[in-house]
């Protein structure tokens, strides 16, 4: 029997990595390939015309998945019985703007979109956020949503764990696929801790802690760590604007995972609300080493953190916390 569809919101639509997600959700990248959806993309009055085309080329690709498309400004009509929202909407940082100015454009933003979501969506409705300032609009959007289950708002730093797959995948000339279980913790930004204390990769002779294959420690504490805080500027330098295919394809990988579960002895980063573990001031949105099952995440328990992890992972968590009340003095 068909599946019934499942409504996909999508803000931000007619940006650039609204362009890309867009047709993998609509192929069945996102939530595989027998789940039909429903999407609802939503811009501004001055993308109206963007988003218009999207919709056209939507039409054009004759896509089976695709049972229905809504394309609006009107982010009531955007909400409506959402199941899933990706959250792109927002002005995105080009080279010479700063976070913070980045932050209180944002969050009135989230903070308005928070209060559409709490009145429209789905009762269980899963969200990620992944505009910028991805934790702290995620932490908006949970206190202005209060009826969203707290661990249905989450914010995307998978960018950053698949981004670490492949730096290490590179340097140590292996694939991607061999390598499991890097940890980014804390913030999406440049305080980002991107841990490889835990990373194994696959042999011949079964799987071996990466540290065993690194000569180099010097390296995976240096310039590995400084590569990935700033990968993103880096990627804004060269293309002039921030990253878009990647960017989407996190996106996809995030939900899918969460929805349908992360392989046994695995686990992915997920920016999620702090309970307390790790040492984690509760309540901040911050990315933790997550295992999901049945469409739900659970933080992964008892991992060994040594003196230098720890310095890191409180270091991010200051950030956050100053980012949450630069935030609420932007929404006073
Ligand atoms: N978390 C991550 O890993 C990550 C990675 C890359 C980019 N980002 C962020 O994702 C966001 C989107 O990036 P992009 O490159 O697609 O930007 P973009 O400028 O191409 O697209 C953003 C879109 O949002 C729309 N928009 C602005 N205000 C809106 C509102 N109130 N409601 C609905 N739509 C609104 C704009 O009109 C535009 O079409 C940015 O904030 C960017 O910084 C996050
Ligand atoms: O907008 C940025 O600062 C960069 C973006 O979040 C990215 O990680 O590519």
């Amino acid at each position: 029997m068909a599946k019934i569809p499942v409504t996909v919101l999508v803000t931000g639509a007619a940006g650039q990595i609204g362009d890309a997600i867009v047709p993998m959700i609509a192929r069945g990248i996102m939530l595989g390939p027998d789940q039909p959806v429903i999407l609802h993309l939503l811009d501004i009055e001055q993308a109206a015309e963007s988003l218009h085309g999207i919709r056209m080329e939507l039409t054009d690709a004759a896509l089976p998945l695709l049972k229905g498309v809504v394309a609006t400004t009107d982010i009531v009509e955007a909400c409506k019985d959402v199941n899933i929202a990706v959250m792109l909407g927002g002005s995105p940082r080009k080279e010479i703007t700063l976070r913070k100015h980045m932050l209180s454009t944002n969050v009135s933003i989230y903070k308005a979109q928070a209060l559409a979501l709490e009145e429209h969506a789905a009762a269980d409705c899963k969200v990620l956020v992944v505009a910028n300032p991805a934790n702290t609009n995620a932490l908006i959007l949970k206190q202005f949503a209060p009826s969203i289950p707290k661990k249905n708002i989450t914010c995307l730093t998978r960018l950053d764990h698949n981004r670490a797959l492949g730096q290490i995948a590179e340097r140590l000339k292996i694939h991607v696929s061999d390598i499991k279980n890097v940890i980014i913790w804390g913030n999406h930004s440049t305080t980002q801790y991107p841990d490889v204390n835990h990373v194994t990769f696959t042999t011949r002779n079964g799987e071996r802690p990466i540290r065993e294959h690194v000569a180099d420690n010097h390296w995976l504490k240096t310039e590995f760590i400084t590569t990935m805080q700033q990968r993103g500027v880096a990627i804004i330098k060269a293309r002039k604007a921030s990253s878009a295919f990647s960017a989407a394809t996190a996106a996809c990988d995030h939900i899918r995972d969460w929805v349908f579960g992360t392989p046994k002895g695995t686990w992915v980063s997920m920016g999620v609300y702090s309970n307390g573990s790790y040492g984690i001031p509760p309540g901040l949105i911050y990315s933790f080493p997550v295992k999901c099952e049945k469409g739900k995440w659970s933080i992964v328990q008892g991992l060994k953190i040594d003196e230098f992890s720890r310095a890191m992972m409180d270091a991010t968590a200051k950030e956050l916390i100053e980012e949450e009340s630069l935030a609420k003095s932007c929404l006073e």
